[in-house]
């Protein structure tokens, strides 16, 4: 072993006996760990008019269990998906809603896009200078990057008025999808050799058919392709003001820091695993389960795949099922129900029947095996991320954008949060941690 590895296995190690703590301690000072109490609800830490998420009902005075829903702005967001699709693309009114709070009328509606369309536009030699410098398979890394150095443009970065903060929102909004695909194309040209496109963003489209637009070198795609896409933007927009990347967004925002700051965090959070970056991590992991599961027909197989996944014994050994529970919902995620329709109409019209089995089976499976070794509260469900990986491979769209076509749409949650919080709470968000540690008389350093 190298000298610097001998020497992080023995600091690791110092690590782990200075920082563990038993257990047993956090029931002692009743610590609600991940900020969720013993029956796993979330400990109340705002208020917000922004959305709602719906997981249990009342039955005969008990709390029980449902199918979830999800509302934006008093509105159920399947209800709102049904009332664009077909007829017209949703990202812009959904935006519209969760900024302002109303449905937008179309002179409204016209005006917002106008603006965003006349938004989308970064300064100059930014692609060169900026984006197209050290790219890495790490687009959201690339997205953070970007929008920290976005700060350096703006002469009114650190205003926290809402006039201003609603500008560096709708700007950002706006060239988020440049950014993340231009991230993608420079990493695709000088890491994997291939050709680079920097497709400019056309006024007359939307943001769905921007994203696909600049994303395919010619610049060619379905309406069917844009409208799966366009929905799929307005499921992740929100949701609520606890998800990880929410919260942290109204953390930073009230230490009074600057929008690009904050963002740049919430971007930081929306990548992890257990967040918005599963849905990468679960079509890794359905690939890695082929690749060790000859038949994928045969159910014991699989279950004892998912069983070595839970033992930390099979894919990225962190003993999570990726795309499976939720810190809310109980018995389904709406949103996955909508993705799941979608897989079915896809996956047929592009032979990926065999595929689309597999994830069914895995969808019925997994919560019995998680069952089997963890606490259940209130049930494990699908969650977002489980089929719209699936679901963007069919569209073609390459797996390192899964994770920032989320940042692309939740940008306008974190942007209505960010908004709320400024408007309503003037107050540092500080909660306590206790304190276990021991104290100790200083020891001169010929003494140690
Ligand atoms: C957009 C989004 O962020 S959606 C979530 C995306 N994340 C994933 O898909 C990653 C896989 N899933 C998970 O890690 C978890 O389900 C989370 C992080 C989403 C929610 O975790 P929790 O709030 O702890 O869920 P819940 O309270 O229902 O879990 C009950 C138990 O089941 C375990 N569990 C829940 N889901 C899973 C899973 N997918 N794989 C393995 N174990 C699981 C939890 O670890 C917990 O056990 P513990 O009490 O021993 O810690
Ligand atoms: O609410 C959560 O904890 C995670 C989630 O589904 C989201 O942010 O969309």
């Amino acid at each position: 072993m190298k000298k610097n590895e001998l020497y992080l296995n023995d600091y690791a190690q110092l690590c782990r006996e200075a920082d563990g703590l038993e257990p047993e301690m956090f029931d002692k000072y009743e610590v609600q760990r991940g900020l969720r109490d013993k029956n796993g609800n979330g400990v109340v830490t705002g208020l917000t008019n922004i959305s709602r998420i719906d997981a249990f009902k009342t039955v005969d005075g008990v709390k029980t269990p449902c199918e979830g829903k999800l509302w934006y702005r008093g509105y159920d967001c399947i209800e709102l998906v049904k009332g664009f699709r077909g007829t017209r693309f949703g990202f812009e009114e959904a935006a519209y809603l969760l900024l302002f709070g109303n449905l937008p009328n179309e002179k409204q509606l016209k005006e917002f896009r106008d603006m965003l369309a006349a938004n989308r536009t970064l300064p100059t030699n930014f692609t060169r200078d900026v984006i197209m410098k050290a790219p890495s398979s790490d687009i959201m890394n690339s997205l953070t990057r970007s929008v920290l150095t976005l700060a350096s443009y703006d002469r009114n970065c650190s205003d926290t008025s809402v006039e201003n903060v609603l500008r560096q929102c709708l700007n950002l909004i706006s060239v988020f999808p440049m950014l993340a695909v231009y991230g993608y194309h420079s990493y695709n040209h000088y890491q994997n050799d291939e050709s680079m496109y920097i497709h400019r963003p056309s006024r007359k489209l939307s943001t769905a058919e921007n994203l696909l637009m600049m994303l395919r070198p010619d610049k060619s795609y379905t309406e069917l392709e844009a409208s799966v896409l366009d929905i799929a933007l307005v499921l992740h927009m929100e949701h609520g003001g606890g998800n990880n990347s929410t919260f942290t967004t109204r953390v930073v925002t009230s230490s009074g820091s600057d929008t690009y700051s904050v963002i740049a965090a919430a971007l930081s959070s929306l990548k992890g695993p257990k967040h918005g970056g599963a849905n990468i991590k679960v079509v890794e992991m359905m690939q890695d389960l082929e690749k060790h599961v000859s038949d994928w027909e045969d159910e014991d197989a699989v279950r004892d795949y998912l069983k070595k996944i839970l033992n930390k014994e099979a894919f990225d050994r962190k003993g999570l099922i990726y795309g499976m529970g939720h810190a809310v919902y109980s018995l389904s995620d709406p949103r996955a129900q909508v993705f799941k329709g979608f897989v079915h109409q896809l996956a047929s019209a592009k032979g990926r029947e065999k595929d689309f089995a597999l994830y069914s089976m895995i969808e019925r499976m997994a919560p019995e095996v998680i069952a089997e070794k963890a606490r259940i509260y209130k049930g494990v469900s699908a969650n977002v991320d489980f089929y719209s990986g699936f679901v963007y491979s069919m569209l073609e769209i390459p797996l390192e954008m899964f994770t920032p076509i989320f940042a692309i749409a939740r940008i306008v949650g974190w942007s209505a949060h960010r908004i709320e919080e400024l408007i309503n709470m003037d107050k540092i968000i500080r909660p306590a941690y206790k304190s276990v540690m021991r104290e100790q008389e200083y020891i001169p350093m010929n003494e140690r």
